[in-house]
């Protein structure tokens, strides 16, 4: 019998947060993976153990080769998940590669939606986010309206956060992903 957090019982595909900046995707996918007792990757964290500071690749080499560094760590999390539910957490702006989008969709991809009121107060406390520097609110709001389509179509699980705290919202998904899986085995019957 499977044990109530067995990862069995959430799929054998690598799980993928998306969302927009400060959504939780980094918070959450620890909590997560933490439930499940499976490995977590951060590709923002992989690139700066790599690299150094986002806001320094930023600075130094510009934003065209933080997305090419961005596309080459999540493929190289993706291919290390494979066969697993090892869940992967990614930058806001990751799912804006095409390359991206094609290999994710090997993946379960969470799309994480929340609204601005729900970030503001994270974003007025942002530091290291180079795209939200100056008017970090304004910015937060032009880049999701542009980027929120592509989250909704690449989107298996939608997951609402404007309410509830990190593990409330790890308990939430868990069960979302079990629906999930669930239901797609009954389709494979
Ligand atoms: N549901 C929540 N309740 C309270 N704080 C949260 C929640 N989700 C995220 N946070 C906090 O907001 C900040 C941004 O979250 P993070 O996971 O880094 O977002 P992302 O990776 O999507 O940019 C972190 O300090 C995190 O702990
Ligand atoms: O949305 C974006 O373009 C970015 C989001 C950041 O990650 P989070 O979404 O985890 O903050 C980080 O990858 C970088 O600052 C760029
Ligand atoms: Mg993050």
């Amino acid at each position: 019998m499977l044990h109530r957090s067995s990862p069995g019982a959430v799929g054998s595909r690598p799980i993928v947060l998306i969302g927009p900046m400060a959504v939780g995707k980094s918070a959450i996918g620890q909590q997560l993976a933490q439930q499940l007792g499976v490995p977590f990757i951060d590709t923002d964290a992989v690139i700066v153990a790599g690299h150094g500071s986002i806001a320094g690749i930023f600075a130094g080499r510009g934003e065209n080769a933080f997305r090419e560094i961005e596309a080459r760590t999540v493929a190289d999390a993706v291919e290390e998940a494979e066969g697993t539910s090892t869940v992967i957490s990614l930058g806001g702006g990751a799912v804006l590669d095409s390359g991206t989008q094609q290999l994710i969709s090997r993946c379960t991809v969470v799309y994480l939606e929340c609204d601005a009121d729900t970030v503001a107060d994270r974003i007025a406390r942002n530091s290291g986010r180079p795209l939200l520097a100056g008017d970090a609110m304004g910015r937060w709001t032009a880049m999701f309206a542009t980027r929120r389509p592509v989250y909704e179509r690449l989107a298996d699980i939608t997951l609402d956060v404007r309410h509830g705290s990190i593990s409330e919202l790890g308990g939430r998904l868990e069960a979302a992903l079990r629906n999930h899986a669930a239901a797609k085995q009954e389709v494979e019957k």
